[in-house]
């Protein structure tokens, strides 16, 4: 917030004074020509805090979290500072949450008590879902202290030598930055875990100190070499006296930074706890922002206005789940009810304009989905949040492609030849739910191609659709034209196949389909055998100096072909599986991996080869579609034939069992 205050007011400080207001919030960090500017102007709420000249240093500047002081210039504060929780119960976390860190916190805070001290704690979840607001919290009511590290500016650290060190030739490039910031990071937790705080008057002086180390900016090196982050981990489990406390936040669309910070098997060797924290909930988010509305409003004698509960609940939904978000959305728009009258009637205009449309009673149709389809469809009116969409979610907005029918004489009528190609109001916005999906294009159509059958009742509308898919495709194919094309991709499939669903073509008559479970594209799995059988393949046949594709395509069906190829059992299993086609094994179609209604989408491929892989819980098997048989112990379940089949999938049939193939004997052969 500090960082934030300080540009938003030089950016409105001109503007402000000018108009003579004075209660933005911005007192935090203010600096330079506007604050002055603002402060000239200031009358009122300006006026509370002691001016301060220009180069004076801010020495009362509160912390964000619980130090902030309540009564010191409110007017000016962020309200997210000044209303920030000072007890577990004034928390808009989930009580559950709460209670599992402040027992972790308890077990291993005494340090007499076993040899606990060097535990590590990884709190995960959304930003602005009020992580680091309970921690803050926690150690305030178990009266410990939290030293936190912050990554050191390059100036910090850039003394003569170290600069000097950057420039020459030898040196690797940009390798003082990291090292140094590592060392650092290193060095302060290593000093955090030896010196206690130095004792201040009022301090108790006899109690022990009890002290929490916590980490919530990564110094970057770790994000290109997690190793690194591992190993000072290692060290800190053996030689660490107090907890430590990581806090990492999730992307929109993942929390890929925490799997690649914190992969499964560093946390089982290290016994790190993780405790990952949901998004806000809209009716602890209403509790927090009617509070912190009402108590605003009465301070300012009539200058802030209380939002009604449409409003609120509008800031709700479009924070998701962003408490930080909500309030200062919520503060924001306060000031503009009161002040900017002409922003006022700019904002009111727009405000009504959503709240028509989301109160606007559907003709067809339930409530709940309209009440849906308009949040997504509006862009929420007062400094909403980017409103992202899980992958399930953005797919079952194209699959199921809610429709509601044209008022009359809304649009004009097809001419009779083409009236088979009329259809009603198409609810959702195919492009904006990809973006909101943040996956890339061909990925979402690669998830719409494995799921899209389930959703046609008509083989016809499926060709129809398939060619959609196809022409997809084909716009993307040619890489020099791809990124300008991936967009037309994207838009050619979804519309494509939203319109060949003729059965869903009018909102009166559109086909119940239920709910239909979504699966992953089995490409993924296809794709992740495929590079490691390249990789396998180059490591053990390296003395044939052959490219990885001539090895799979060439080398070693050759090799199974003989019958005494190679001496080495690695060698010969390999073959084995990847030498030859067989379709012996396979008595059914794939049983695919459901997709979570949580699940994120994949943005690259190393991130699908971690998801897939993870998950995998079944043995290895084979494919049927391309014959290779994978002999990979990490194989997702998609690969095991005959399980429980989804009822929306055929069941095997009894027609492999006549593919028998005769077993392919490789002998051992020994050259020497
Ligand atoms: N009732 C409340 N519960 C939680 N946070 C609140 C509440 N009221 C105000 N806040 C403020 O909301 C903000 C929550 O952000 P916090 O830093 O805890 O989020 P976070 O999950 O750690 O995310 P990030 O990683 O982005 O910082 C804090 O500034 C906190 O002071």
């Amino acid at each position: 917030m500090t960082a934030l205050s300080s540009w938003v007011q030089p950016s409105f400080g001109e503007f402000l004074a000018g108009s003579g207001l004075n209660s933005v919030p911005s007192a935090k960090g203010l600096s330079g020509e506007s604050k002055s500017k603002a402060r000239s102007s200031s009358t009122d709420a300006g006026g509370k805090k002691p001016k301060k000249r220009k180069g004076e240093p801010q020495s009362s500047k509160p912390e964000p979290g619980i130090f902030s002081n309540k009564d010191q210039g409110s007017q000016d504060e962020p309200w997210v500072d000044v209303h920030a929780p000072q007890t577990p119960a004034e928390l808009a976390v989930h009580k559950k949450k709460v209670e599992e860190v402040e027992t972790w916190l308890k077990d291993h805070l005494d340090i007499k008590s076993g040899n606990k001290g060097g535990s590590v704690l990884v709190l995960t979840g959304p930003s602005g879902c009020g992580k680091t607001a309970t921690l803050h919290v926690l150690a305030k009511d178990l009266s410990c202290h939290i030293q936190e590290w912050t990554n050191p500016t390059t100036a910090e650290y850039r003394t003569d030598e170290s600069f000097r060190d950057s420039f020459d030739p030898a040196s690797r490039f940009n390798s003082f930055h990291s090292s140094s910031q590592t060392a650092a990071f290193q060095e302060f937790l290593l000093r955090a875990n030896k010196y206690n705080r130095l004792q201040m008057s009022g301090d108790d002086a006899g109690a022990p100190e009890r002290k929490i180390v916590l980490v919530e900016d990564f110094p970057n090196q770790f994000y290109r070499q997690p190793g690194c982050l591992h190993d000072i981990l290692r060290r800190y489990r053996r030689t660490g006296r107090c907890p430590l406390v990581f806090i990492v936040s999730d992307s929109l669309s993942g929390d890929t930074s925490s799997r690649l910070l914190f992969p499964k098997d560093v946390q089982e060797e290290l016994s790190i706890h993780s405790i990952s924290f949901n998004p806000v909930a809209p009716t602890s988010m209403m509790k927090v922002l009617s509070r912190i509305a009402t108590l605003e409003a009465s301070k300012s004698a009539g200058r802030n206005s209380v939002p009604d509960k449409a409003t609120l609940e509008q800031l709700c939904s479009g924070s998701s789940g962003d408490v930080r978000s909500a309030i200062n959305s919520l503060q924001f728009f306060s000031y503009t009810g009161a002040d900017f009258s002409l922003e006022q009637s700019l904002w009111a205009s727009k405000k009504g304009k959503s709240s028509t449309a989301a109160s606007k009673p559907r003709s067809k149709g339930r409530g709940r989905p309209a009440k849906a389809s308009a949040a997504l469809e509006e862009s929420p009116a007062i400094g909403g949040k980017d409103a992202s969409l899980f992958l399930f979610r953005a797919l079952g907005k194209i699959l199921y492609c809610k429709r509601e029918s044209y008022e009359e004489g809304d649009v004009p009528e097809l001419p009779a030849h083409l009236s088979e190609h009329h259809r009603d109001k198409l609810l959702v916005d195919p492009e904006l739910v990809i973006e909101r999906s943040h996956m890339s294009g061909e990925f979402f159509n690669l998830y719409l191609h494995q799921n899209y059958v389930d959703f046609f009742s008509d083989v016809e509308d499926v060709a129809r659709a398939s060619e959609y898919l196809s022409d997809a495709d084909f716009l993307t194919a040619e890489w020099t034209s791809r990124s300008t094309m991936l967009g037309y991709g994207s838009s050619v499939a979804t519309r494509g196949l939203i319109h060949s669903n003729a059965a869903r073509a009018q909102a009166a008559h559109q086909s119940s389909v239920g709910f239909k479970p979504l699966h992953k594209p089995h490409w993924l799995h296809i794709n992740k055998t495929f590079r490691e059988n390249y990789l396998t393949a180059q490591s053990l046949f390296i003395s044939f100096c052959l490219t990885p594709v001539s090895l799979v395509t060439e080398l070693v069906p050759y090799l199974a072909k003989l019958s005494n190829p190679m001496r080495n059992q690695a060698q010969i299993t390999f073959i084995q599986d990847v030498g030859h086609l067989s379709l012996r094994r396979f008595p059914g179609r794939l049983q695919l991996e459901a997709l979570g209604d949580k699940d994120p989408g994949l943005l690259d491929l190393d991130s699908d080869h971690e998801d897939t892989g993870t998950k995998s819980t079944e043995p290895s098997t084979q494919n049927p579609l391309s014959g290779e048989t994978i002999a990979v112990p990490t194989l997702p379940n998609s690969q095991e034939p005959g399980g429980d089949l989804p009822a929306s999938q055929p069941q095997p049939t009894t027609s492999q069992a006549l593919l028998d193939d005769e077993d392919l004997l490789i002998e051992e052969y020994d050259s020497d």
